[in-house]
């Protein structure tokens, strides 16, 4: 099982709060197939259950802070293995939030053959999140909270995609532009792989 997951095609997507990560996701299920694995979905997933465990995730992800990391990445490797015999590859999105995340997800899991850099402007991910916020219903879709999100990604995720360059598989998708055009230049990055 543990040499299944690690012969996987894994792809990280990241991107600041609000960027389109989540969006770009659910097309790439669409024509690739892949199985999409978001961070945040499984986070809520649990809060939602209403365990104990939930009740502390909620607090922390409602003042925009990273839940702990081995919380996140348990939660990612069982619904990994979960779906290891009839996935084509997976799109992880919403991790690595900080580079020791993504050093532990590859001693414990494998390597990403592809990191999607999805970039939108601060000003571009404020407006679409406080959007959202109307109908979300995530108690995190707020002014307040967006403000601390963005702050936490500048800090602590965008040196994620610095340290993933050196290994030449970063590929920046341009997310200011309509969703169906940023979708062309992800699907080209997926095309891309051998
Ligand atoms: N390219 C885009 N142009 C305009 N709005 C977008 C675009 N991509 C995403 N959005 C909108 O921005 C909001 C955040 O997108 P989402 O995919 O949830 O981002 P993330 O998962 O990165 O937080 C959503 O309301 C979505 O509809
Ligand atoms: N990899 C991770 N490590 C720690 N906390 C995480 C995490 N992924 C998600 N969280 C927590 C903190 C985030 O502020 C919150 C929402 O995450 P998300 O749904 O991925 O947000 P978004 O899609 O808006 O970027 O969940
Ligand atoms: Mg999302």
């Amino acid at each position: 099982m543990a040499d299944k997951i690690k012969d996987a095609k894994i792809i990280f997507v990241v991107g600041g709060p609000g960027s389109g990560k989540g969006t770009q996701c659910e097309k790439v299920v669409a024509k690739y197939g892949y199985t999409h694995l978001s961070s945040g979905d499984l986070l809520r997933a649990e809060v939602a259950s209403g365990s104990e465990r939930g009740k502390t995730l909620q607090a922390i992800m409602q003042k925009g802070e990273l839940v702990p990391l081995d919380t996140v990445l348990d939660m990612i490797k069982d619904a990994m293995i979960a779906k290891v015999d009839v996935s084509k590859g997976f799109l992880i999105d919403g991790y690595p939030r900080e580079v020791k995340q993504g050093e532990e997800f590859e001693k414990k899991i494998g390597a990403p053959c592809l990191l999607l850099y999805i970039d939108a402007k601060g000003e571009t991910m404020v407006k679409r999140l406080m959007k959202r916020g109307e109908t979300s219903g995530r108690s995190d879709d707020n002014e307040e909270t967006i403000k601390k999100r963005l702050d936490l990604y500048y800090k602590a995720t965008e040196p994620v995609i610095a340290f993933y360059s050196s290994r030449g598989i970063v590929r920046k998708i341009d997310s200011e532009l309509p969703v169906d055009e940023v979708f062309g230049h992800v699907a080209k990055a997926i095309d891309g792989l051998k």
